[in-house]
C-alpha cells in the first residue's frame, strides 16, 4: 500500500496545484485520476514519481523498483526498432526480458507488425501501445499513467483495459489519468478526482459515464 499525506505542491510559490492532498493506493485496484485541464494531474504524478520535488518524502527503493511512471511525452530512439528499443530499456533497467510475453502482448495489441519496424514510422498510438507492453513487461508493483488513451482508437482501448484488469488481477496498483470518462467507469475501482487542489476519493458506483459525469459537475 502506498499512502500519501498532506502533499502540497505550488510552482515558485505561484498559486497552489496540489493543498496537503491525501489518499492511499492499495494493491489490485486500478484508480482512474480525473480532473479539467490544469488541475494538477501530471504535477501529482510528478510529485509521486520524484520528478517535482514536494514535501512527500521519497520512498528512493519505491521509486527505482516498484514504481513506474509512464509519461504522456516519451523520449524514443527514433532508429531502433520496437524490438531493439525494448531490449535496451530491458537492458538499462538490468531486468531479465521475456521474449515470449513480448510477443504475447504485441499480438493482443496489434503490434506484432511493428517489432521490427523503427519507430520513426510509427503513429503517436503505436508509440503509446509500446511503451504500455514495455512498462507491464517491466512488471512494477505501482504503474502510473499519464493520459495512456490519448491517441489510442477505441477497439484498442477495449483491449487496454482488458489488459489492465489483467494486470490488477495479479495484484498491481495502476492510476491511470484520462478526460475519458466512458474509459474511467469502465476501468476504475475508485476514481481520484483532483480539484482545486484537492482530492476526492470515490468508489466507481456509477453504472454509466453520464451518472459519472453528473457526479463530478457537482463538484466543478
Ligand atoms: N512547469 C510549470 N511551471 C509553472 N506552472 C506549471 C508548470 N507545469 C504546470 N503548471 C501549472 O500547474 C497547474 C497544473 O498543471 P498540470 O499539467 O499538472 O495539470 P493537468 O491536470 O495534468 O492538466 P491537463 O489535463 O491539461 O493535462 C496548471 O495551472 C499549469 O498551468
Amino acid at each position: 500500500m502506498l499512502e500519501v499525506n498532506e502533499l502540497s505542491f505550488a510552482y515558485d510559490n505561484e498559486k497552489i496545484v496540489l493543498d496537503e492532498v491525501s489518499f492511499r493506493l492499495e494493491a489490485g485496484v486500478i484508480y482512474c485520476l480525473l480532473g479539467v485541464n490544469g488541475a494538477g494531474k501530471t504535477t501529482l504524478f510528478n510529485c509521486l514519481s520524484g520528478f517535482l520535488k514536494s514535501n512527500l518524502t521519497i520512498d528512493q527503493e519505491l521509486i527505482k523498483d516498484k514504481l513506474l511512471y509512464i509519461q504522456d511525452q516519451m523520449h524514443f530512439y527514433l532508429n531502433l526498432t520496437g524490438l531493439e528499443f525494448t531490449e535496451l530499456i530491458f537492458s538499462l533497467k538490468e531486468k531479465h526480458f521475456d521474449s515470449e510475453q513480448f510477443d504475447q502482448l504485441l499480438d493482443r495489441l496489434k503490434m506484432r507488425d511493428y517489432k521490427e519496424e523503427r519507430i520513426v514510422t510509427y503513429s503517436l498510438g503505436t508509440k503509446q501501445k509500446l511503451v504500455l507492453i514495455i512498462g507491464l513487461l517491466l512488471d512494477y508493483q505501482y504503474i502510473l499513467m499519464d493520459e495512456p488513451f490519448a491517441a489510442i482508437d477505441f477497439i484498442t482501448a477495449e483491449v487496454i483495459t482488458d489488459v489492465l484488469k489483467s494486470v490488477k488481477e495479479a495484484g498491481k496498483t495502476i492510476v491511470v489519468s484520462t478526460h475519458q470518462l466512458d474509459i474511467a467507469q469502465e476501468l476504475a475501482d475508485e476514481i481520484l478526482f483532483l480539484n482545486n487542489g484537492q482530492i476526492h476519493q470515490i468508489d466507481n458506483q456509477f453504472s454509466t459515464p453520464h451518472e459519472l459525469k453528473n457526479y463530478i459537475r457537482e463538484y466543478i
